[in-house]
C-alpha cells in the first residue's frame, strides 16, 4: 500500500466537496430535509417566546385559561418539532443509502479495472475497509453532520437574533465564549484529523490480518503459529485502541471547552439577570424566555464538537476513497497505439496445419518482422514497478515464436520469470520494452476485453469462486450462450477429466470455493483447466496447470488436451518431463532470455541446463549456461 504519511491531506471542506456528484442526483430531497430541519429547529425557538408571554401574561394576571392555552401551544410547538424531526429522517434515509450503494458500486467496479501492479501494491484489508467502515463513514456525514452543521448553524445564528432583541447586554455576555470555541475548533480540527487518518488506516491493517489469518489458517494451524497470530492481532487492536482514545481524548477535550464556557455564561446571565428582576429592570417572563433560548441553543452548541469530529472522520474517509477511485485504471490511457508494423500485419488465422510440425529446428532469436501469426514476443524486456531500482528486469530482451496451432512448453528455474511471462500476454502486467503479437496484431492496440476472450488463461494457483461448480466453469466462456449451455461444460469437464463432479452431492450444481465444498489441489486444478478451455479460445495460456496431478489423471488429461490444442495456440509453463511432452516444442527462460527452442529429446541431448532441470542431475544451472 502507498504510505500513508506520503499522502498530502487537503483542508478537509475541500476533500468533502468531491462527494457533491455523488450527492447530486438525491440533491432535491438533501435540501428538503435541511429545510424541513432548520424549521424543526426554528420551531424549538419559539417555545421560549411562548414562555415569556405566558409568565409575563396569564401567570401574572392569575388568568386559569390563558395557562392552559399557553400550555397548549408548547405542547403543539413539541409536537410539531417532533414531526418534523421524523419527515427529516424519512426524506433522507433511503437517497443516502443509495448514494453509499452507488459509491460502493463504483469502488467495486474501479477495483475490478485497476491493474494487476495495484493490487500487487494494496493490502486486500485496506481496500476491504474503504469498501465497508469508510463509506458507513461517509453516509452517516451525509444524513447528519452535514445537515446539523447547518441546522445548527442557522439555530444558533437566530437564538443569537433573539436573544441580543431581548436584552442586549445578556446577548452579549452569552456571546462572549464564541471566540475562545473557535480557537479550540481550529487546533482540534488539525490534531482530530491526524489521529483519524491513523486510526482508519488502522482498521484496514487489522481486517488485513483477520482475512490473511482466516484464509491461511490451515499454514497457521499446521505450524502452530496461532499464538504469534494471535499476540500480531494484539498488537495492531492496541495500536487501534491507542489512537481511538487519543481521538477520544481530543473529543474530550473539546466537549470540555464547548460545554463549559457557555455554561458560564449562561449561569452569570442568570445571577446578573436575577439581580435585574429584582430591581425593575427586567420582567420575569423575559428572563425565563432569555435563559430557554439559551438552553434550547445548549444542544446545537455542544453538538458542535463531535459533529466537527465526525466531518473530519468522512473527510478522512473521502480521501481514502478516492485514493483508489484516482487510480488510473487499465483500460483507459495506457494502451499504446499499434507500431506501424503490428498495424501492417494482416490477422493470419491459426492454421493447424502448421501447427501439426510436431519438431522445430528453431533458433532462440525469431526474426522481428515476420508475418505469419501465432503468438510472437519481440525484446519484451519487463521489469515489476515495485523492484529495487539496482535489480535486473525479470525479462531482459524475450524473443519468441509459437506458431498457429502449436503448443510451446517454457520450461526454466524458479524464479525464472515464467509465470511473469505468461501473465503479460492477458496484459495482466504491461510490459516494459518490445512489443507481442497474436496472429500479427499487436496486443496493446487490441481493446483488452477482445484479447482476454481470445486468451485463456488457466494459472498456477487454481482459485475457485463461491459459485458452483457449473458457474466456475463456464466464466471462462466468452460468448453469452455458451456460459449456459450444458454441453459445453461437458466437454470442458471432460478434457480437464474432471469426471469427479458428478459425484459431488449435486453434481455440477454443487456449491465450492469459500462458502461450498472445499475440493483437492488437484480437482481445484482440473477446474480451472476446465474454465480455461471451455471458451475454445485462439491462444491459451497454462502456469503449470498440471502439477498436483497423479500421473495416470496427468496422462489422461494431456490426451484430452492434445485434442484441444490442435487448433489453439498455446504457451505452457512446465516443470516435469510428462508435461513438456505435452507441446511440440520446447523453450529454456533462463537469464531472463529464451535461451533455446527446440525438442524436448533434441535439447536434453543439446543443452546441458535443460537436461539438468528436467532430469535433476546434480548440476548447477550457472555451471550448466556455461
Ligand atoms: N508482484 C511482484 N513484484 C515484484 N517482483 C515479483 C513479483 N512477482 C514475482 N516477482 C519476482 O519475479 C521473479 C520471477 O517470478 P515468477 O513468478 O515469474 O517466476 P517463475 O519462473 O514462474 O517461478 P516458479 O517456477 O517458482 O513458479 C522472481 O524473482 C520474483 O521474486
Amino acid at each position: 500500500m502507498p504510505s500513508t504519511a506520503a499522502t498530502e491531506r487537503s483542508p478537509a471542506v475541500r476533500t468533502l466537496l468531491r462527494l457533491w456528484p455523488h450527492l447530486r442526483p438525491v440533491r432535491a430531497r438533501w435540501f428538503s430535509a435541511a429545510v424541513v430541519a432548520v424549521l424543526a429547529s426554528l420551531t424549538s425557538l419559539v417555545i421560549p417566546l411562548v414562555l415569556k408571554w405566558l409568565v409575563d401574561g396569564p401567570i401574572a394576571d392569575g388568568d386559569t385559561a390563558g395557562v392552559w392555552l399557553g400550555a397548549l401551544w408548547v405542547l403543539l410547538l413539541g409536537l410539531a418539532e417532533a414531526l418534523l424531526f421524523g419527515l427529516r429522517r424519512w426524506l433522507v434515509a433511503r437517497p443516502l443509502s443509495s448514494v453509499e450503494a452507488d459509491m460502493r458500486e463504483a469502488l467495486y467496479r474501479r477495483l475490478q479495472r485497476l491493474p494487476i501492479a495495484f493490487h500487487d501494491r494494496w493490502p486486500s484489508g485496506q481496500l476491504l475497509s474503504r469498501a465497508t467502515t469508510d463509506l458507513m463513514i461517509i453516509r452517516m456525514f451525509l444524513a447528519f453532520p452535514l445537515t446539523f452543521l447547518l441546522v445548527n448553524g442557522v439555530t444558533i445564528l437566530a437564538g443569537v437574533i433573539v436573544m441580543l432583541s431581548m436584552d442586549r447586554s445578556l446577548g452579549l455576555l452569552v456571546l462572549i465564549p464564541v471566540i475562545p470555541v473557535i480557537v479550540v475548533c481550529t487546533v482540534f480540527e488539525k490534531r482530530f484529523a491526524e489521529a483519524s487518518r491513523t486510526a482508519q488506516d488502522q482498521v484496514g491493517d487489522v481486517t488485513t490480518l483477520v482475512e490473511e489469518s482466516v484464509l491461511g489458517i490451515r499454514v497457521i494451524k499446521g505450524f502452530g503459529r496461532h499464538r504469534s497470530q494471535a499476540r500480531a492481532f494484539r498488537e495492531l487492536t492496541h495500536r487501534l485502541r491507542g489512537t481511538e482514545l487519543r481521538k477520544a481524548r481530543l473529543l474530550g477535550g473539546i466537549m470540555a471547552v464547548i460545554v463549559v464556557l457557555p455554561e458560564l455564561a449562561i449561569g452569570t446571565c442568570l445571577v446578573l439577570g436575577t439581580v435585574r428582576v429584582a430591581d425593575g429592570t427586567l420582567s420575569a417572563g423575559t428572563l425565563v424566555a432569555f435563559l430557554s433560548t439559551a438552553l434550547a441553543l445548549h444542544w446545537p452548541v455542544i453538538s458542535i464538537g463531535f459533529l466537527l469530529a465526525m466531518s473530519q472522520e468522512a473527510a478522512t474517509a473521502t480521501a481514502r476513497y478516492f485514493e483508489v477511485m484516482d487510480t488510473e485504471p487499465e483500460s483507459a490511457a495506457d494502451d499504446r497505439p499499434a507500431t506501424a508494423a503490428s498495424q501492417a500485419l494482416p490477422a493470419s488465422p491459426a492454421s493447424p496445419a502448421t501447427s501439426a510440425s510436431p519438431v522445430s529446428r528453431a533458433t532462440a532469436k525469431a526474426p522481428t518482422a515476420v508475418k505469419e501469426g501465432g503468438l510472437r514476443l519481440e525484446g519484451v524486456r519487463f521489469r515489476y514497478p515495485d523492484a529495487p531500482a539496482d535489480a535486473p528486469p525479470v525479462l531482459d530482451g524475450v524473443d519468441l515464436h509459437v506458431r498457429p496451432g502449436e503448443s510451446l512448453a517454457l520450461v526454466g528455474t524458479t524464479g525464472s520469470g515464467k509465470t511473469t511471462l505468461t501473465a503479460l500476454i492477458p496484459r495482466l502486467h504491461e510490459i516494459t520494452e518490445g512489443r507481442i503479437t497474436l496472429d500479427g496484431v499487436d496486443i496493446t492496440a487490441m481493446p483488452r476485453e477482445e484479447l482476454r476472450a481470445r486468451v485463456a488463461v488457466a494459472f498456477e494457483d487454481p482459485t475457485l469462486f463461491s459459485a458452483t461448480v457449473g458457474e466456475n466453469v463456464l466464466m471462462g466462456a466468452a460468448d453469452r450462450d455458451e456460459r449456459t449451455d450444458p454441453e459445453v461444460l461437458g466437454r470442458a469437464l471432460g478434457v480437464a477429466q474432471a469426471g469427479f463432479v458428478h459425484a459431488l452431492p449435486q453434481g455440477v450444481d454443487t456449491q465450492v470455493g469459500e462458502q461450498g465444498l472445499s475440493l483437492s489441489g488437484g480437482q481445484r486444478q482440473r477446474l480451472a483447466l476446465a474454465r480455461a478451455v471451455v471458451g475454445s479460445p485462439d491462444f491459451l495460456v497454462l502456469d503449470d496447470p498440471l502439477s498436483a496431478l497423479d500421473v495416470h489423471t496427468e496422462a489422461a488429461v494431456e490426451a484430452a488436451l492434445r485434442e484441444v490444442l490442435a487448433d489453439t495456440t498455446a504457451l505452457i509453463v512446465a516443470h516435469r518431463p510428462s508435461t513438456v511432452l505435452l507441446a511440440d516444442r520446447v523453450a529454456l527462460l533462463s537469464g531472463g532470455r529464451i535461451a533455446a527452442v527446440g525438442d524436448h529429446h533434441e535439447l536434453l541431448r543439446t543443452n546441458a541446463e535443460y537436461a539438468w532441470l528436467m532430469s535433476g542431475a546434480p548440476l548447477e544451472p550457472e555451471e550448466a549456461r556455461r
